[in-house]
């Protein structure tokens, strides 16, 4: 098997759909998932590329293994849940250290998945109040009525905050606006967009980290011990 060039990690809670994104993608389905036991890859020729996707364990006993999945990733994919605000939370407390380990020059895209029970929360709490989908007055134009739990916004702001984090200039990497998605693992909705958006992202990344070669590692071996001296370090 050819190495991959490039590897992307999804990283989020348990439960928020990252097995589901990941299958609906690779295998055009939404099966019954069981929690994720560790972590499992995909690998997808993209151009002339092979691209593995990790998809990781949300459960906290498995916390430890993702900082392990993200060593030299080229782009984290960090998901939430649009109706759980706490899942968006846990992005930024227990999972951005994680990326510590990823490529200097990664990328992040933050994915609020499940939007389809948003918009069937709306629908129900207008039949509720007697108004028909179609029907005028449900809302300003079919809006959904129930507003998500976690907005579009909310991602934004943590992109921001994960620039600052990474010490990022926002002149350096792609706007909020690109890599804040919103996604259906049930219903397909933005998943192909947002796996092939961040494709063609990665691409040069992957280019830039030939071009620079192996990673610059430090031989500690033949570092000499510096000599002691009885009057200490400023002798
Ligand atoms: N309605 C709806 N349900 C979803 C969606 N994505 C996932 N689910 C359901 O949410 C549950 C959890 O999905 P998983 O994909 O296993 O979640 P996970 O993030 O991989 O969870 P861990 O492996 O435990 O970290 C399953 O019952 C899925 O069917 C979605 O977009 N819409
Ligand atoms: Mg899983």
């Amino acid at each position: 098997m050819r190495k991959p060039d490039g590897k992307i990690v999804l990283l989020g809670d348990m439960n928020v759909g990252k097995t589901s994104l990941l299958q609906r993608y690779m295998e055009r389905r939404f099966p019954d998932t069981v929690s994720t036991v560790g972590g499992a890859f995909y690998l997808k020729p993209w151009r002339s590329y092979n691209i593995s996707i990790w998809d990781t364990a949300g459960r906290e006993q498995f916390h430890g293994l993702g900082s392990m999945y993200c060593r030299g990733a080229v782009a984290v994919i960090l998901i939430y849940d649009v109706n759980h605000p706490q899942s968006l939370l846990e992005l930024e407390d227990r999972f951005l250290g994680l990326t510590d380990t990823a490529s200097t020059d990664c990328l992040f895209a933050i994915v609020g998945n499940k939007v389809d029970l948003v918009e069937a929360g709306a629908a129900d709490s207008r039949e509720k109040e007697g108004h028909g989908p179609g029907t005028a007055g449900g809302g300003g134009g079919g809006s959904p009525k129930v507003p998500k739990p976690v907005q579009l916004e909310d991602a934004v702001a943590l992109y921001n905050k994960i620039l600052k984090y990474k010490m990022l200039d926002e002149k350096d990497v792609p706007a909020a606006e690109q890599m804040c998605f919103e996604t259906s693992a049930k219903t397909g909705y933005n998943v192909d967009l947002l796996f092939e958006t961040l494709f063609d992202m990665v691409v040069p990344v992957i280019l830039r980290q030939r071009a620079q070669g192996p990673p610059q590692t430090v031989d500690v071996t033949s570092c000499k011990t510096p000599r002691r001296t009885r009057s200490g370090c400023c002798s």
